[in-house]
């Protein structure tokens, strides 16, 4: 096995990927593409270039899979970057060893899971989607593509998440609730209705902050 595992974002994001790619064992080599770096190397890992380089060096056997490490800021970049190589080149899926996956649960391509996560029965975790350090995940729920759940989110059983969701730290959503895409809920909240319309909400129970 020789992978190499190319990561879009050489960031701070792009690096917790590298680290656990490497360190969980899961590729043999990392290596960055960025378009804003102008460094050759980044903590020991080599940019091999900017996104227009990403298809010749994967036709080039440069790179064996790829993975999105651009961050919460940029939600729309990290769904159109997946959108451009989905079909052109594979994607990793990284599940960290120390989490516990219930084997009916599918997780698609693109996936990152960070350690000490828990996912259960049923659960569907499309593709693109990261899951930061402690997240649960309840049976029957799903969440859709380029979401980002941050570190501790819980989601309760029978949940439906929309593509390019941000849960924010520590935030809980009970069971049976619906949130739309796009939208954004904060540290600490907790999600007690369904959520349809786009914008930003807080506090316990979570109500709009921002449209
Ligand atoms: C490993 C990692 O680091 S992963 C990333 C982890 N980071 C997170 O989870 C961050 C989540 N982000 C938040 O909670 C943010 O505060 C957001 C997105 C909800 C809001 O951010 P902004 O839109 O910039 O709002 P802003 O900071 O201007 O606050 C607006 C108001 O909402 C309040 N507010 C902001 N966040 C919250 C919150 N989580 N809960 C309750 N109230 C909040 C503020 O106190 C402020 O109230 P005020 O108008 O009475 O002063």
């Amino acid at each position: 096995m020789n992978s190499v595992l190319g990561i879009i974002g050489a960031g701070h994001l792009g690096q917790q990927i590298a680290h656990y790619a490497i360190t969980d064992k899961h590729f043999e080599q990392v290596v960055f593409f960025d378009d804003f770096t102008s460094d050759s190397n980044i903590n020991g890992w080599p940019v091999l270039g900017r996104t227009q380089d990403i298809l010749k060096s994967f036709s080039q056997k440069k790179i064996t899979h790829l993975m999105i490490g651009i961050g919460y800021k940029h939600m729309e970049a990290r769904a159109n970057f997946y959108d451009i190589y989905k079909d052109k080149i594979p994607f990793a899926r990284i599940i960290h060893s120390s989490c516990w996956v219930d084997p009916t649960a599918i997780i698609g391509e693109g996936v990152i899971v960070y350690p000490n996560s828990a996912i259960d029965a049923h659960v569907v975790i499309k593709n693109n989607v990261l899951l930061n350090i402690g997240c649960t995940i309840a049976h029957d729920t799903s969440i859709a593509s380029h979401c980002f759940l941050s570190p501790r989110v819980a989601l309760a059983g029978f949940i439906i998440v929309g593509e390019q969701v941000i849960l924010g730290i520590n935030c809980t959503v009970i069971d049976n609730i619906t949130i739309g895409q796009n939208v954004k809920i904060g540290a600490g909240a907790v999600v007690v209705r369904d959520i349809t319309e786009k914008g930003t909400y807080v506090g316990v129970p979570a109500k709009l902050n921002k449209k």
